[in-house]
């Protein structure tokens, strides 16, 4: 497990106090290893850079992810092939992603269950998801099945959004009897996709990531959900705040999810009221930055330094500098919040924004196993006189977050082709705004 404070040290939590007991984790005492597991509907992203009229033509809306007939996915494919739209075919699927950037920012082990083709040829879908995987994603529970993996036909408009075409083929297929209840129940988070909900009567993988998500929940678990796209959440509100209710410690979102989920428009009240929820929100939105929310005990609550910021709940980041815990952890439960603005302002130029949100979910998740791993292997550290879900406050967390999503921004692909420069000056305070 590489730190995310190593990159510089002074800038993670707790930053004047660093804990001699550190120096416990001696080469010869091997440290005690973790990882993060994750289900996903296994799925290529084909990309093509389109018009919106295309999108039109073939009946899609924009900035949706649309489950495609078969046929209908094929004469799209095959206009793309033959006015030679296609730019890149990469591995992809939310949870994929996500892992995947994990594995790379931590330099760390992560779990995928899913499924992948029995008999895979060379140039075939199959082929270019393995390609573009991290090797230290750990693939070997993956079901084998008798047909192909999802496409995911990703069209990118000339402003930048991008719009879902899936020909699922076999990826709703994960049947319960090939996850692993003790990778599961061993993690530091389990990782789930609205998506997933969106299989077929007869299919089994809702019935898997309930299962899995039951699993976590008796081991104490952490169990994180992305929602994926408005649409599945806006068809089923209420059972999505159930199942929040029932399953889920932290959701990511972006702030049209959030508005689907709450009804509420402001991203900052919608992480209130999901914090009724659930223990910890990320909210990302977009150009506006992103948000972070969570529970901190009344007597671990730390006072920013920064300016207090105006919004729907006044002077919302004053506790920002408190790392997030549970609420049923906390004597006296008291909700934090903190903000910050797009890296830099953002990038000069957007390449395009999928799977900016994933990437700040990556990261959020790197801090929140580096946490697990520094519990395992200096217990006795002050750090953990409380149990809290992250080893940085919510503020440094949102910095963290905020900086790999600019990375995916400025390039191609939403998986990270590297980590992040081990020492970087562009995290101090003054960079920020440019
Ligand atoms: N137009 C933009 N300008 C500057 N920064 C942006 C822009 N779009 C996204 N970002 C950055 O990327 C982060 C995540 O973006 P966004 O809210 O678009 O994610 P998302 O909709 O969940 O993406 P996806 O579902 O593709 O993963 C934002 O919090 C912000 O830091
Ligand atoms: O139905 C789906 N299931 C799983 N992943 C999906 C689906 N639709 C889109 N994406 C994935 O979302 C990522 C960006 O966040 C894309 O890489 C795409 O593969």
């Amino acid at each position: 497990m590489k730190f995310p404070g190593q990159r510089k040290h002074k800038h993670f939590f707790p930053v004047e106090a660093r804990d001699p007991r550190l120096s416990e984790l001696l080469p010869q005492n091997k440290p005690v290893s973790g990882h993060i597991c994750g289900i996903d509907q296994v799925l290529v992203d084909i990309e093509a850079q389109v018009d919106d009229n295309f999108l039109a033509r073939h009946g899609l809306s924009k900035g949706h992810s649309m489950l495609l007939p078969e046929d209908k996915a094929e004469a799209l494919y095959r206009e793309l092939l033959e006015r030679e739209l296609i730019v890149s075919e990469f591995a992809g699927g939310t949870i994929g992603n996500t892992l995947h950037n994990y594995s790379v920012l931590a330099d760390d082990r992560s779990v995928l269950f899913g499924v992948m083709s029995e008999n895979i040829r060379v140039g075939s879908s199959a082929y270019r998801y393995l390609c573009t995987t991290s090797s230290r994603v750990d693939l070997n529970y993956l079901q084998p099945v008798a047909g192909s993996i999802g496409q995911c036909i990703t069209l990118i408009s000339p402003d930048g959004e991008r719009s879902f075409a899936i020909n699922k083929g076999m990826m709703d297929h994960l049947a319960p009897a090939h996850l692993d209840q003790a990778q599961i129940q061993s993690a530091s988070a389990l990782v789930l996709t609205a998506y997933l909900m969106r299989c077929e009567e007869h299919e089994p993988m809702q019935q898997s990531a309930l299962q899995a998500a039951e699993w976590a929940r008796q081991a104490g678990v952490p169990v994180v959900l992305t929602m994926g796209t408005r649409f599945i959440v806006e068809d089923r509100k209420d059972w999505w705040q159930q199942f929040i209710r029932d399953h889920v410690t932290l959701v990511a979102m972006n702030e049209e999810e959030a508005l689907a989920l709450t009804g509420i428009a402001d991203p900052l009240l919608a992480c209130e009221r999901v914090l009724e929820w659930a223990d910890m929100v990320l909210c990302t939105a977009g150009p506006a930055g992103l948000y972070l929310a969570g529970h901190v005990d009344d007597e671990h609550k730390r006072e920013t330094s920064r300016p207090l910021l105006p919004g729907a709940i006044a002077e919302f980041n004053r506790y920002e500098y408190s790392r997030p815990m549970r609420k049923a952890d906390c004597a006296a439960p008291r909700k934090i919040y903190t903000h910050i603005s797009p890296y830099m302002g953002g990038p000069e130029r957007i390449k395009n924004t999928n799977g900016a949100g994933d990437a700040a979910l990556a990261a959020l998740l790197h801090d929140l196993a580096a946490n697990d791993y520094h519990r395992a292997n200096v217990p006795g550290s002050a750090k953990h006189r409380a149990r809290h879900l992250t080893y940085s406050s919510l503020s440094q967390v949102s910095k963290y977050a905020n900086r790999v999503s600019f990375e995916v921004l400025v390039q191609h692909s939403p998986r990270l082709s590297r980590g992040l420069p081990e020492r970087e000056d562009s995290l101090e305070e003054a960079y920020w705004d440019r």
